[in-house]
Parts: structure tokens; C-alpha cells; sequence
């Protein structure tokens, strides 16, 4: 069975090679001729993933069309702010009836789309059949096959099948349930999270304001999902809890890695010139903020983010701000 990848950055190079290690017949796209050249020619993606061998018989194309060509199932792995395009574009190379795996965890910045509505909205009329694919995973350690256990959400339980008994291996393991919503939104708000987190501990704070602020993210995390239908237990679970334990203590995190380079004194333009890999919660905050403010809906982490990064506001008064709030029940 043929499985497309689009996107040969980190992400997408390590769930191509978990199925090409397995013996399935996944296909890469690369945007760079020379990120699929060293994918065939050395087994590596030395931009993405360097140092980390790939699976000899994982393959790469720059041709999109000769890599949808025959799909039965397509796994997206291009970053979210850039997915809606990136699908407008190309949509007459999908077949219809698709089944879809996203892979990117965002919300789209001025739509306040989830990844599932743009694949919806751009590919309406090809009836695209959609999961998504997140938890605590970070791309280097699924490469060197450490354990790793992630939630797949999909409406379409023969989809879901599939694709658990596609990806699962010794040591990638697949939960299945059916929140597409709960899963796609603990996914984007993990990473605002990872980086108010990153910015604590760049002030030179301590261990319980880590553990606070994963606490109460978690709680922030789902009043914003219920109010957008998600169900809470969703964010008990691998896409929500565990991600943001992942990634608000791992430093492989790039989002943690954002907020400790703010946290110790550099600008948030500094940072991300310095950095080639996507820190979906910079533009994800944006949309996430202008959301909750929209409806209504008390995210006051994401709140001094926001200000921090778009605003302004000096870290440590965010910090003060948020332990100077009016007082409350948990
Ligand atoms: N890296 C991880 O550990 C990890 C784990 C889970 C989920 N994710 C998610 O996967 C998604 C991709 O992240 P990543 O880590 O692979 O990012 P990355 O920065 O490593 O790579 C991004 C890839 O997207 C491509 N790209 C950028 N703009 C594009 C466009 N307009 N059209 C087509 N391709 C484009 C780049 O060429 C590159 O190949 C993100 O949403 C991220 O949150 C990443
Ligand atoms: O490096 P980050 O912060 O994008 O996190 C990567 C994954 O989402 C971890 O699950």
C-alpha cells in the first residue's frame, strides 16, 4: 500500500521512516531537491534530522504529482499556517475520498481554522476522509525508535483501523478515539504553553512555576476546548496532557526553546532568525489569544504570552501579572 508524506522536515521524515522501516511503501515529498537527494543518495535528512540514520528504503520525490499518484492514504506534515495554501494549490492532485492524516498541531492565524476545517474548506468537493495524528513525540526520538505513544482521532472508525495498524510498530505505539476537535486543540495549545513555560525558566524560575503553569495550561487548554464542542477527558489524554508535559519540560522542544531565548533577554525576531525548524505556538498564540478574545472564552496564560511575544510586555511583569490575578477557586 503506497503512503504519500508531504512535508520532509523533521516531522514528516519521521513518520515516513517509521512505515518505510516497517517495509510499507511511503513516499516523501520534499519541497528542496537537495532534502530528497540526501534522503535517496545517504538515507539521511541532515537539515532536519542530523546525525539520525534513515531507513535505506524510504524514497523522496520533489514531484508531487508522482508522489500522490495511487495513495491510499496521505499523511500531512507541512506546517499550519502554510497548509491552506499549500492545499489550495495543489488540490487537483488529490484523489477524492482521501484519507487524510495531519500531522501539524496549530490553529490558522485570521481564520482560527483547525487543521481539519482547512482540509475540509480547501479540498471541499473530494469528500476527503480525515484523522489527526498527535501526542508527545518528538520527531528525533520516533528516528532513533525510543518508545513513543501517540493519539490518532478520526470520525471514520475503517480510517482509524487503518492507519493504528499503518503506523503502530514496537515502539510506536497508536491509540485510537474520535475527538478529532479535542485532539487537534491540544496539540496547537501545548505550544503556547511550551513556550510560556520556556520563558519561565529562561527568568532562572523554578520547578513549581513550570508545574504551575502545566496545571493551569491544562485547564486553559480545555475551557477553550469545551467551548468549542471538544470533550474534556480528550485533554487527560496523549494530545493534550501528555504533549504538554512533553513539551513544556523537554528541551527538544523548539517552542520551550523560544520561550527560554525570550525568558533570558533576546527578542522575539533574534530568535526565530535564528532558528530554521517551525515553532508553531508563536503564530498559533496569535490565533489562539484573538480567539479567546472573540468568544468570550478566560485563557490568561495564553493572554500574557501574547503580550510578551506581540506586545511588548516585559517577561516578569507577565509572570507578576498572572500571580497577581484576583484570587479563585481551582
Ligand atoms: N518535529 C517534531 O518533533 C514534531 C512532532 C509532532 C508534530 N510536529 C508538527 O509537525 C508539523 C511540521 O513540523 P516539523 O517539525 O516537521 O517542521 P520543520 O521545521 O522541521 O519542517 C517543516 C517542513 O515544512 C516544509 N514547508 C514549509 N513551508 C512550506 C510550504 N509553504 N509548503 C510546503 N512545505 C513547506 C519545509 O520545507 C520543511 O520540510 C508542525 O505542525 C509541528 O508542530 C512536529
Ligand atoms: O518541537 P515542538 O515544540 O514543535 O514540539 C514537537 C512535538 O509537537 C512534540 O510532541
Amino acid at each position: 500500500m503506497k503512503i504519500s508524506i508531504l512535508g520532509a522536515g523533521s516531522w514528516g521524515t519521521a513518520l515516513a521512516n517509521v512505515l518505510a522501516c516497517k517495509g510499507e511503501e511511503a513516499w516523501l515529498w520534499a519541497r528542496r531537491p537537495e532534502i530528497a537527494e540526501d534522503v535517496n543518495e545517504r538515507s539521511a535528512n541532515s537539515r532536519y534530522l542530523p546525525g539520525l540514520p534513515l531507513s535505506p528504503s524510504l524514497r523522496a520525490d520533489t514531484d508531487l504529482g508522482r508522489v500522490l499518484a495511487g495513495a491510499a492514504c496521505v499523511v500531512l506534515a507541512v506546517p499550519c499556517q502554510n497548509l491552506a495554501l499549500f492545499l489550495r494549490e495543489h488540490r487537483d492532485l488529490f484523489p477524492a475520498r482521501i484519507g487524510i492524516v495531519c500531522a501539524s498541531k496549530g490553529v490558522e492565524l485570521g481564520t482560527f481554522r483547525t487543521m481539519g476545517q482547512v482540509v475540509r474548506d480547501e479540498l471541499s468537493g473530494l469528500e476527503p476522509r480525515y484523522a489527526v495524528l498527535s501526542g508527545p513525540s518528538f520527531a528525533s526520538e520516533v528516528v532513533a525508535n525510543m518508545p513513543t505513544a501517540v493519539a490518532l482521532s478520526c470520525a471514520d472508525a475503517a480510517l482509524a483501523d487503518l492507519v493504528q495498524g499503518l503506523f503502530s510498530t514496537e515502539s510506536f505505539r497508536v491509540y485510537v478515539n474520535n475527538d478529532v476537535t479535542g485532539v487537534e486543540l491540544g496539540g496547537a495549545v501545548k505550544n503556547i504553553m511550551a513556550i510560556a513555560s520556556g520563558i519561565s525558566d529562561g527568568l532562572g524560575f523554578g520547578e513549581n512555576a513550570r508545574a504551575a503553569l502545566i496545571t493551569r495550561g491544562l485547564s486553559e487548554m480545555s475551557r477553550l476546548g469545551a467551548a468549542m464542542g471538544a470533550r474534556p477527558a480528550t485533554f487527560m489524554g496523549l494530545s493534550g496532557m501528555g504533549d504538554l508535559v512533553l513539551t513544556c519540560t523537554g528541551d527538544l522542544s523548539r517552542n520551550r526553546q523560544v520561550g527560554l531565548a525570550i525568558g533570558r533577554g533576546q527578542t522575539l525576531e533574534e530568535v526565530l532568525a535564528g532558528m530554521h525548524n517551525v515553532a508553531e505556538g508563536v503564530k498559533t498564540t496569535q490565533a489562539v489569544h484573538a480567539l479567546g478574545v472573540r468568544q468570550g472564552i478566560d485563557l490568561p496564560i495564553t493572554g500574557q504570552v501574547h503580550a510578551v511575544l506581540f506586545e511588548n510586555k516585559n517577561p516578569a511583569e507577565a509572570v507578576r501579572e498572572l500571580m497577581t490575578r484576583p484570587l479563585r477557586e481551582e
